[in-house]
């Protein structure tokens, strides 16, 4: 392969599993349309990356263009406690970052890279300021539904009441929305958040609204069809999800795992179409023993065969490892498995799964309505509430097992057991299976050449591509981005490649 000009992004992630995917999932969506990527987040985080996943130093080619990852110091030592306590983590990442992103980008302009445009996740606004001072054009990828985007919105805005200290359980009418009632609303807006730190972040995101030129939404125009069309009177918004689905570089091997993912496709393959429940409370949610007891033996007594991620707390979590009550996999034998991380767009996608017992973080709501699989939803705080309000109410493919960590009950075997029988037999079964389907036949059109998604992704790559002579323009006559006066932006991004 021989030279290439290319327009370059930076994309800036918030370093959890839930973030990294949805904007990794963009940035191979980007490339593939022939952009070249690069890929930033904290050091801690690159390092668990490069170990669990297949990425390195050198540049990736994804479709038409390329992604390749640069990671940046916290400025904390490796084994610093205070990374598990977002409260202290994030302003030390806001200080850090907007010293060592725009030399990233100063760095990237003297090596004849200069970047055009900033992406960033919620949770670390800062980013579109660290654009907008350096005269960069930024967007924003908000990694939740439209329904919760609109909620957050509302609640920055005081255009309707919120649950509150003295209306604790009062219910939100938002437009071209159901009714949420108060235990269905974003649980960072709840006055009794144990997470007030998140609600504080996504509100400066808010307060910062004005910075990005578009707001890339990992959602589709046919799945929220009303609430995306009035917000997109109100805000830049783009959707152009699900992300997860690449169809143009579909065999794109880039991944952003944290952690390595234990082989169990072998295992799903052994067993009949159909017949599994697959049980994952994502990458943060950690439940507490007696609550995992009780689905152990609700999996046991209804019969099903299960997989079950069971992944490790942090070390410096400060939550007791889980255990599995005593005799449960012998008794559970070739019916279960147990595995610590799964590559669980490949279960989702797997024949043998019947239904996905989840927290309903956004990237698994995404990935399970496009795999066209239902789901048993157990929320636990955020979004997840919201999610599991539209997947059971709305898109019709989930049963409710609980209602949220704020609800502080026990969900017991005789509830698990039941939701389970439900979600793989019988009427509601079927209903929610075809529903599913429907869902999935959509998302992929939504990402297919021509579809909402793909017109959205490309219209977004052409505007990128429009701005990014306007940067250069300026940049090539002042230094006002600080860019021009390091690097010799003439061109954008002469690259040799050699793959
Ligand atoms: O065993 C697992 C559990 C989760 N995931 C991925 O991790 C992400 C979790 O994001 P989500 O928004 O669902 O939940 P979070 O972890 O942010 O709470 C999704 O893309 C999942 O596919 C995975 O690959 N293997
Ligand atoms: O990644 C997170 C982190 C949440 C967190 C971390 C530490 C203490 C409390 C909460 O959240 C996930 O983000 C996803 C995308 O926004 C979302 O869909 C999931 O529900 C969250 O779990």
């Amino acid at each position: 392969m021989g030279s290439e000009a290319l327009v370059h992004v930076l994309l800036v992630s918030f370093p959890g599993q839930g973030h990294v995917n949805p904007l990794l999932r963009l940035g191979k969506r980007l490339a593939s349309k022939g952009l070249l990527v690069t890929f930033t987040t904290p050091e801690s985080i690159g390092k668990a990356m490069r170990k669990a996943s297949n990425i390195g130093e050198e540049l990736s080619p994804v479709g038409d263009g390329f992604i390749r990852f640069e990671f940046f110091e916290d400025g904390w030592d490796e084994d610093e406690i205070r990374r598990q306590d977002l409260d202290q983590y994030l302003p030390q990442l806001e200080k850090v970052g907007k010293v060592l992103i725009p030399e990233m980008i100063r760095r990237n302009a003297e090596q004849g890279r200069p970047i055009s445009c900033l992406i960033n996740n919620p949770f670390i606004p800062w980013v579109s300021d660290v654009a907008d001072s350096l005269g960069l054009p930024s967007a924003m990828l908000w990694v939740q539904s439209c329904a919760c985007f609109t909620s957050y919105y509302y609640y920055y805005h005081g255009l309707v009441p919120f649950p509150s200290e003295t209306a604790m359980e009062i219910d939100v009418q938002l437009p071209c929305m159901p009714l949420l009632k108060h235990d269905e609303v974003p649980s960072f807006l709840y006055p009794t958040t144990p997470y007030p730190f998140l609600r504080r972040a996504i509100m400066g995101q808010y307060k910062n609204l004005d910075k990005p030129f578009c707001i890339l939404m990992d959602t589709f125009q046919e799945l929220e069809h009303e609430i995306i069309e009035y917000m997109s009177k109100i805000s830049p918004i783009k959707t152009v999800g699900p992300l997860f689905k690449n169809p143009k570089a579909p065999n794109a091997t880039v991944k952003g795992d944290f952690m390595k993912a234990d082989d169990c496709v072998g295992w799903l393959d052994s067993k009949p179409a159909s017949s599994i429940v697959y049980v994952s409370f994502g990458s943060v949610v950690y439940l507490k023993q007696d609550q995992w007891d009780e689905i152990a033996y609700g999996l046991l007594n209804s019969g099903v065969n299960f997989l079950w991620v069971m992944k490790p707390p942090h070390k410096d979590s400060g939550y007791e490892v889980l255990k599995m009550p005593e005799g449960f996999l012998e008794k559970a034998g070739d019916r279960g498995k147990v595995v610590q991380w799964s590559p669980q767009e490949q279960v989702l996608a797997h024949p043998s799964v019947a239904c996905f017992v989840t927290h309903c973080g956004w990237n698994s709501t995404m990935e399970a309505l496009t795999s066209g699989m239902p789901v048993v939803a157990f929320p636990q705080w955020g979004d997840q509430v919201t999610d599991a309000k539209y997947l059971v109410d709305v898109f019709k493919v989930g049963v409710r097992m609980c209602r949220g960590e704020a609800e502080n009950k026990l969900i017991t075997r005789d509830v698990v057991e039941q939701c389970l029988r439900e979600a793989t037999s019988g009427p509601k079964a079927e209903e929610m299976k075809q529903n599913a389907m429907k869902w999935s036949a959509a998302a992929e059109a939504a990402v297919a050449e021509g579809g909402s998604s793909d017109r959205n992704i490309q219209a977004f790559v052409d505007e990128v591509k429009r701005r990014s002579l306007e940067v250069l323009a300026v940049s090539g006559k002042s230094t006002a981005n600080g860019v021009a006066e390091l690097g010799e932006p003439k061109v954008n991004g002469e690259l040799k490649v050699v793959s």
